[in-house]
């Protein structure tokens, strides 16, 4: 990229989240991603080129050896000229959904990220000319807490997305309560699995976007967007799907096209090697907590049928997802199990503010940082250097809680080779395929104390208004006979 003759309107708006926001190149596979912060919060050009150098060097020294030099692109910062980023500023600011618009993107210091187009498949520089389908998964925590710090019992039962979507419903961030359970995603079961993309297909909030050539068909903004339309997504998937088959249009045609879109998006999430450093905590937290969250609907429609809860049939080790679980355990002890123990840094610090740096909590990110990451152990010696750990180790899980999984999708040509990328086959066509994952920015070390107390309102919430309520009649998110026989179909 040639930062010295940039022109804004080669760029539009591609999206954004809480704490960033990316604009794409028009022909160009790729994106700059820029920082957001609240109007009245000045940091210094340093200060952000600091901040964004540490997340290249966290992606590259921590996130690829953990989850594979495959699936994570790290890109570089890159200054451009601050007439093109307040240009870019005013062209994208109609774009941007209105419950977004609580923070400004950072004009001032000119620094950004320069990123592959993940939406695109990863040829780099530039589009392809096939028509490309990306499919963007934001899965959230995939297993329920195994510490004995946990004090309420209802966290080693129901998952916290699933208590979660209630607090959420609750303050109107979503109009309605998901059927989505990140335990069965992460399951490796396929009926499971199968049943949470079609639950984020039907309730999508921030957890599912479709992009179609870049451009995004399917996903909601906040609350106020529109009841997803599946009759629209089938009409933009079927070209890809049954490319040469006359399939009428109508239920009977979409529900097809969503069954197709569901089983290369489970096959795809299935399939992987294993590059790499990434099996360093195959031997640490391993399949721990129960195997299923008691308030997904899939296992409750198990219940009802009087079945058992499914065996943990397991993720595939070389897999994206299996991977992401394992870093996403790091978080050993659970927030309740960690609070003291960064109450043990905060006053350590407070004595010694010097130290700050010694103990890396801003970075650097580098190999020593990741090498103590692996130090599983949970014996308290009452040391600071062990709260260090755990915190740090704390940090990381939560951040592969947060991160989304992009997996892209562009037709093979018929008996074209797919120039050396892996293939899913559907039933009418076959995919060449590319994974990756974003948005790893390691957690704030500050936000801990956020979490502590989120925690404690998420479980209360729950326990007050639907525990209490489920304890007499089923939940309205489960509507009888229609989820159980919904889920066992074979896929
Ligand atoms: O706490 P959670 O689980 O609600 O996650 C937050 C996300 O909300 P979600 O529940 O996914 O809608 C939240 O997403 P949204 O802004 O709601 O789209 C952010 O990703 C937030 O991360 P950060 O503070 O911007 O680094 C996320 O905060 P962290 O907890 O990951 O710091
Ligand atoms: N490299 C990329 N290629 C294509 N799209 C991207 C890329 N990086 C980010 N995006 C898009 O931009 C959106 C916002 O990016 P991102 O999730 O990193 O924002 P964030 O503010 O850090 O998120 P959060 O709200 O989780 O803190 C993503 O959901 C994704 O659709």
């Amino acid at each position: 990229m040639d930062e010295g003759k940039m022109d804004e309107n080669e760029w539009r708006y591609h999206g954004e989240g809480n704490k960033s926001l990316v604009v794409a190149h028009a022909q160009r596979c790729v994106v700059l991603r820029f920082l957001k912060f609240p109007p009245n919060r000045k940091k210094t050009s340093e200060e952000i080129f600091q901040h964004l150098q540490n997340i290249v060097d966290f992606g590259k020294n921590v996130m690829k050896e953990f989850l594979g030099e495959n699936y994570v692109h790290c890109g570089e910062v890159v200054q451009l000229p601050l007439d093109f980023v307040k240009q870019l500023c005013l062209k994208i600011q109609c774009e941007r959904p209105e419950s977004r618009c609580d923070k400004d993107l950072d004009t001032l210091s000119g620094y950004a990220l320069c990123l592959p187009n993940l939406a695109r498949l990863q040829t780099y520089h530039f589009a392809e000319h096939r028509p490309i389908l990306c499919v963007e998964i934001k899965p959230k925590c995939g297993f329920i807490p195994f510490s004995s710090d946990v004090t309420h019992e209802m966290k080693h039962k129901v998952c916290r997305y699933c208590m979660h979507q209630h607090l959420k419903v609750a303050t109107g961030k979503w109009k309605q309560i998901s059927k989505y359970c990140p335990l069965d995603l992460y399951s490796g079961n396929k009926q499971r699995m199968y049943f949470a993309l079609k639950s984020l297909l039907q309730e999508a909030q921030n957890n599912l976007k479709i992009f179609k050539n870049g451009e995004l068909i399917y996903g909601c903004k906040d609350a106020r967007s529109p009841m997803a339309d599946w009759s629209e997504l089938a009409h933009h998937l079927k070209p890809f799907f049954f490319p040469s088959n006359g399939l009428a249009s109508g239920p009977h045609c979409t529900r097809a096209v969503i069954r197709e879109l569901v089983r290369v998006i489970t096959r795809v999430l299935l399939s992987g090697s294993d590059k790499g450093r990434a099996g360093a905590l195959r031997s640490g937290p391993g399949l721990r907590g129960p195997p299923v969250c008691e308030a997904s609907p899939f296992s409750r429609s198990l219940r009802c049928q009087g079945k058992n809860t499914p065996e943990r049939s397991g993720l595939p080790k070389g897999c994206l997802l299996y991977k992401t679980l394992q870093v996403q355990m790091l978080d050993l002890l659970d927030i309740e199990g960690l609070y003291p123990l960064y109450r043990r840094v905060e006053r350590y610090l407070e004595e010694f503010p010097e130290e700050r740096k010694t103990l890396q909590i801003d970075g650097p990110y580098d190999e020593a940082f990741y090498q103590r990451l692996l130090d599983l152990s949970t014996e308290d010696d009452g040391t600071v250097a062990f709260a260090l750990t755990k915190v740090q180790q704390y940090r990381v899980a939560m951040t592969a809680k947060d991160c989304s999984i992009m997996i892209a999708l562009s037709p093979c040509l018929q008996d074209a080779s797919s120039d050396q990328r892996p293939v899913v086959p559907s039933s009418r066509s076959r995919f060449a395929f590319s994974v990756s994952v974003l948005d790893l920015d390691l957690k704030p070390y500050e936000s801990i104390p956020h979490q502590y107390k989120l925690d404690g309102k998420i479980v209360n919430y729950y326990l007050k208004t639907v525990h209490a309520k489920d304890a007499t009649m089923m939940s309205t998110r489960f509507k009888e006979s229609e989820d159980c026989t919904l889920v066992l179909h074979k896929v």
